[in-house]
């Protein structure tokens, strides 16, 4: 089916949308142009199974691709309109710079096709990070308003490493790891893009070793190096700031800009994506692809690119996977309960902000919350609780979130919850534990036991905390410095849990 820019609106009447035939630049240039400007024929949204692949094949095109034409206001008045994600992105502090104001149109626009968007994750660990979360909770606005949602894990551009905000270069990564990194990180995008409860949502997942694997070294120069001007890869704050630092910059990272403005290219022209997204730090990579999109397929502004506020914690440093102690999304490296303790103890002058970043719940909602925290007979932690449950609703699904809450409140001191075996061995994950044989715990004294146990130093600190009413045997108070542990305490003959205080546990097995 041949079209282009210059024909009239009559005979542009049945136009696919996302066909495989879809190669040529120039063709989905104007099919972009033209969704915007005509007003007699419009695209219905093209609803997409839920997939995944790391094949290069267009999998959009694999949906039924739908188009109606008619020149009756009535139907185009029927056009579903979407909310605008850029202005809730921008309300809730989601939005740090777009490439284009004209964004803000296309996006609620019912007349232009649903946009396609995307956001890249290197494979430098096996687990996304809270950090990236941000970008995986910006194309769940997307999809939630109608959109459609890319990940993509980046296979190749994951084994050069990408310069931006690292005072280092990355050390290499072996094909082993990166090949474990990769179906790590995909496991966590579907889990979360896939329960999106959006019923019209739908997402995909690329790897772009896909089209680096066959791409030569000449054929590269000649496809995108040819287009790329020094000065103004120079410029790049990432380049800058390294070529200023003692160690410089490897030729291999100064080219990452390039690889990720061909991937928004290739995406663009191959899969019709139009958008990229990333955090503040990617706005040098991103202006990269919308530039070189501009310049080899001649088109003005078909290509949009947005990025998000960094996520920082209350020291000011970004939330990372370098960091210390990062916030794993994935549950064997950071189990639900601890993930949604982190959320839990959040303090109360980061709380509101997390809710409008980190959760979909309305703004009205928050505001709420907010008030109530300034007014007596607010009970402590109602916030933290509420952003715990979401995030790790989100993150862990509806089951995380029940083990996470049953371990949270097993570990309660004086919970009600009765413990069974089962439950402290998936607490004893978290928390420190020990083995002791049997004639070392049963009959033996509470204070002996504690201290065997390295809850307490010594003896004496373990008779203060008993004394102040803060040691608990199993989630029950104990106040007689002469107690002894008898048959009934150890769990199931398998072992127990003692506490200090609310944070400090130990689980004592039975060797
Ligand atoms: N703290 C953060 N806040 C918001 N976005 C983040 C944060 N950290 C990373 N991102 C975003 O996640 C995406 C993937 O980043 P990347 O894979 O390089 O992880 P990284 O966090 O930069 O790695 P590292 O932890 O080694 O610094 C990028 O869009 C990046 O901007
Ligand atoms: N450069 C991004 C990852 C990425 C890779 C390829 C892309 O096309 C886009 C993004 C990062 O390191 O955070």
């Amino acid at each position: 089916m041949a079209y282009a820019t210059g024909m009239t609106l009559a005979s542009r009447s049945i136009l696919p949308i996302c066909s495989r035939s879809l190669s040529s630049p120039l063709r989905v240039a104007s099919l972009l142009v033209f969704t915007e400007i005509s007003s007699s024929t419009f695209f219905r949204r093209v609803q997409v199974p839920h997939f995944y692949s790391t094949s290069t094949t267009p999998l959009f095109s694999s949906a039924k691709c739908s188009v109606q034409s008619t020149s009756s206001p009535e139907t185009v008045s029927q056009a579903v309109s979407r909310p605008n994600v850029v202005d809730i992105l921008e309300e809730r502090g989601l939005l740090e710079s777009i490439t284009s104001n004209n964004l803000r149109s296309a996006c609620s626009d019912p007349k232009v096709t649903p946009l396609r968007v995307y956001c890249g994750f290197d494979p430098t660990a096996e687990s996304l990070h809270l950090g990236n979360l941000l970008g995986i909770i910006v194309l769940s606005w997307f999809q939630r308003c109608g959109h459609q949602a890319v990940g993509l894990i980046g296979g190749a551009t994951g084994r050069v490493g990408d310069p931006s905000g690292k005072s280092l270069e990355r050390p290499e990564l072996d094909a082993d790891t990166l090949e474990k990194n990769i179906a790590g990180i995909k496991k966590i995008i579907i889990k979360i893009l896939g329960s999106n409860p959006s019923s019209s949502s739908s997402y995909m997942i690329l790897n772009n070793y896909d089209w680096w694997k066959d791409m030569t070294m000449l054929e590269f120069l000649n496809k995108v190096g040819r287009f790329a001007r020094v000065g103004t890869m120079m410029a790049k704050e990432s380049v800058k700031k390294r070529l200023e630092s003692e160690q410089g910059m490897s030729y291999t990272e100064f080219t990452y800009q390039l690889l990720q403005a061909y991937d928004f290219l290739h995406l663009f022209k191959n899969e019709g994506i139009n958008v990229q997204i990333g955090g503040s730090d990617q706005w040098g990579n991103i202006t990269a692809g919308t530039d070189l999109i501009r310049k080899i397929l001649q088109t003005e502004e078909a290509a949009y690119g947005l990025t998000f506020p960094l996520l920082l914690k209350n020291d000011g440093t970004k939330f990372g996977k370098s960091e210390d102690g990062a916030i794993w999304l994935s549950p064997s490296m950071l189990s639900p309960y601890k993930f949604y303790q982190y959320f839990f103890s959040v303090p109360d002058v980061d709380v509101i902000r997390f809710l409008k970043t980190l959760t979909f719940l309305s703004l009205d909602d928050i505001k709420i919350l907010e008030d109530q925290m300034s007014k007596p007979g607010y009970v402590p932690n109602t916030a933290q609780i509420k952003l715990a449950e979401e995030v790790t609703r989100f993150v862990h699904g509806e089951e995380g979130l029940k083990e996470a809450i049953k371990a949270t409140e097993a570990l309660r001191p004086g919970a009600e919850t009765k413990l069974d075996w089962n439950l402290i061995e998936r607490i004893a994950e978290d928390i420190p534990s020990c083995s002791l044989s049997i004639d070392r715990v049963s009959g033996s004294s509470i204070v002996d036991l504690s201290v065997s146990a390295g809850l307490f130093e010594s003896k004496s600190a373990a008779r203060r905390m008993l004394k102040q009413g803060g040691f608990y045997m199993n989630n029950e108070r104990v106040d007689d410095e002469n107690k002894r542990v008898e048959e009934e305490d150890i769990v199931e003959g398998k072992g127990l849990v003692l506490s200090a205080g609310k944070k400090n546990k130990v689980v004592v097995r039975i060797s």
